[in-house]
C-alpha cells in the first residue's frame, strides 16, 4: 500500500479510438492550450503536472497513448504500473463508445489488473460543446454504461471549451484515494484478524487454544 503522502506520484493513463481528444486534453490539462489540428499520436507520450487536493499535492505522470489499432503493440507496454486509466470516448462518436468496453479489457490484460475494481478507471466523454445535433452519447447513457460495469467516476468534458478538464483529472484522483483508503482499511482489518488455529510460541494465543503442544 502506498500513502498519500506529499507529492506522492501517480502514473494516469488516457486510453480511447484514435481522435477522442486524449492529447487535446492531457495538454489542457498539463498547459492550458487546445490544437484544432492535433496529430495523431504514435506510441505514447507523457507529461506531468501537479494537482492539489485537500492540502496534499499530487504529481501526475499522465501517459498519453495512441488510439488507432495499428499502434497497439507500441502502447500496450506502458500499462503497467498505473495507478489511475482514463477511459475516453466522443461524444459525438458512439463507435468510440462502444468501444470502451474494448479497451478496459486490452488495460486490465497488459497491465495486468486481476480485478477490476483494483484499479481507478474513470471514464471521460470528451468533445462536450459539439452542437445538440451532433451528439451521439447521452450523458444517461454513458452514466447508465458505467453503472453496469462498476465503474463510479464518470464526467463529460471539453478540450476545446476547458469544460470539466481539471474536474476529469481531480476526479480521478479522490477515486485512487478512495481505492486507497479501502485497501488500507482491508490491510488493518486482516493485521487485526485473530488466528485461533495458532498455538506454541504464541503467548498472546494461550489462552485462547486452551492447551499448549509441550
Ligand atoms: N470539438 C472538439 N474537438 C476536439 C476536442 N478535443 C479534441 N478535439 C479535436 O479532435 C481531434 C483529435 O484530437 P486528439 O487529441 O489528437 O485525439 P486523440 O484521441 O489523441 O487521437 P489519437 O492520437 O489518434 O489517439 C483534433 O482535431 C482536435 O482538435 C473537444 O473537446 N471538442
Amino acid at each position: 500500500m502506498r500513502s498519500a503522502s506529499k507529492n506522492t506520484l501517480l502514473k494516469v493513463v488516457i486510453l480511447g479510438d484514435g481522435g477522442v481528444g486524449k492529447s487535446c486534453l492531457m495538454n489542457r490539462f498539463v498547459s492550458n492550450q487546445f490544437d484544432e489540428h492535433s496529430f495523431h499520436t504514435i506510441g505514447v507520450e507523457f507529461l506531468n503536472k501537479d494537482i492539489e487536493i485537500d492540502g496534499e499535492t499530487y504529481t501526475l505522470q499522465i501517459w498519453d497513448t495512441a488510439g488507432q489499432e495499428r499502434f497497439k503493440s507500441l502502447r500496450t507496454p506502458f500499462y503497467r504500473g498505473s495507478d489511475i486509466c482514463i477511459l475516453t470516448y466522443a461524444i459525438d462518436d458512439k463507435t468510440s463508445f462502444n468501444n470502451l468496453e474494448m479497451w478496459r479489457t486490452e488495460f486490465s490484460y497488459y497491465a495486468d489488473v486481476k480485478e477490476n475494481n483494483q484499479i481507478p478507471f474513470i471514464v471521460v466523454g470528451n468533445k462536450s460543446d459539439v452542437i445538440a445535433e451532433e451528439r451521439e452519447v447521452s450523458q444517461l447513457e454513458m452514466e447508465t454504461w458505467c453503472n453496469e460495469n462498476g465503474i463510479t467516476s464518470c464526467i463529460e468534458t471539453s478540450a476545446k471549451n476547458a469544460s470539466n478538464v481539471q474536474e476529469a483529472f481531480k476526479m480521478a484522483v479522490q477515486h485512487w484515494l478512495r481505492l486507497e483508503s479501502r485497501a488500507d482499511k482491508n490491510e488493518t482489518d486482516i493485521n487485526d484478524t485473530v488466528d485461533l488455529t495458532k498455538k506454541s510460541g504464541d503467548n498472546r494465543m494461550s489462552c485462547c487454544v486452551g492447551s499448549s503442544d509441550d
